[in-house]
């Protein structure tokens, strides 16, 4: 993908300027192309976002507010429609919601009345209506499990803390199994030592079930622990007294080795060097591109 990411040093590749390798034949399994959108005609958001994502790939994009992170998001959820461009999973043109595509957004957006279990079991049946109970059950043991969450199978959101309701928010949106997984700042609401902890645990399953990410986070160490690959994204503003949309202004390959942990993250070697990459891009760059 990023083939001279060896020459770069330990911890990234080439700061491209846009992944054009990505937009080339054949498509990624997620393909974004030329998307823009605009809620004011002579003023888009963004535009021309182009970009891929491939089977088992964990990319995240970080930008500052108001750049188009959640639109883009949305969009390939099919919850939003873009301006222009287009959005294809699988080869297919991404028209509306799917269960092929899981979704955590920041809150946790759990159905109160029902127990943890009635809330993915909610999920998986509409998933395989035609499951047994039986069935369903299992599914939902397994990922209430994979989240450490068995004792609390049968207790309410209100019972919870809101890092256990995050957990369930993401074992739900596991259970189902989707192709892609969308994650809107899953962890923005925690407090630090919780997301640490939710941030291992969501690498781990994601390494050992080689699901699909797409992740908006504002967090850089938290893109740099989890992603592949980090996506730039600039805001849209005036230079030189003409409007300049928004748009990816880089793609950073992350080359540190796979099973990094967050206790060991700032001991390897690139850290420092991607971490000021990043740091550098939202301090001086992300605002006009
Ligand atoms: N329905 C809407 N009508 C008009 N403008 C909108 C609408 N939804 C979003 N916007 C604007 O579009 C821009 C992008 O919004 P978006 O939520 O995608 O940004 P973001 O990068 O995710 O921001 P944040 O990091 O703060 O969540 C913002 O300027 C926002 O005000």
């Amino acid at each position: 993908m990023w083939s001279d990411s060896r020459q770069q040093g330990a911890g990234f590749a080439a700061p491209a300027t846009k992944d054009s390798s990505m937009s080339a034949q054949p498509r990624a399994f997620l393909q974004v192309e030329n998307l823009a959108k605009a809620y004011q005609a002579d003023k888009p958001v963004f535009a021309g976002v182009d970009f891929g994502i491939h089977k088992g790939e964990f990319v995240c994009i970080i930008g500052h507010s108001g750049c188009g992170k959640t639109t883009i998001l949305n969009v390939l959820a099919g919850l939003d429609t873009a301006s222009d461009g287009h959005a294809f999973m699988d080869g297919r043109e991404i028209a509306g919601p799917s269960l092929e595509r899981g979704v955590v957004f920041q809150g946790h957006a759990l159905m109160p009345w029902l127990s943890v279990r009635q809330n993915i079991a909610f999920a998986v049946k509409s998933r395989w209506p035609e499951w047994k109970k039986a069935e369903v059950d299992a599914q939902v043991e397994k990922y209430v499990a994979m989240v450490g969450l068995s004792q609390a199978i049968d207790k309410k959101p209100s019972q919870l803390s809101g890092g256990m309701k995050q957990r369930v928010g993401i074992a739900r949106a596991f259970a189902i199994q989707p192709k892609m997984l969308l994650l809107d700042e899953p962890f923005g609401a925690l407090d630090a030592l919780t997301r640490g902890t939710i941030q291992d645990e969501l690498m781990s399953i994601v390494r050992e079930t080689h699901q699909t990410v797409f992740m908006i986070t504002h967090d850089v160490d938290e893109a740099i622990l989890l992603a592949d690959r980090i996506l730039l994204m600039s805001n849209g503003a005036d230079v030189n007294g003409a409007y300049k949309p928004g748009g990816l202004a880089e793609v950073v390959s992350n080359t540190l080795p796979r099973e990094r942990t967050r206790a060991q993250l700032h001991h390897l070697d690139g850290y420092y060097e991607l971490r000021n990459h990043i740091v550098d891009f939202l301090v001086s760059r992300a605002k006009a591109h």
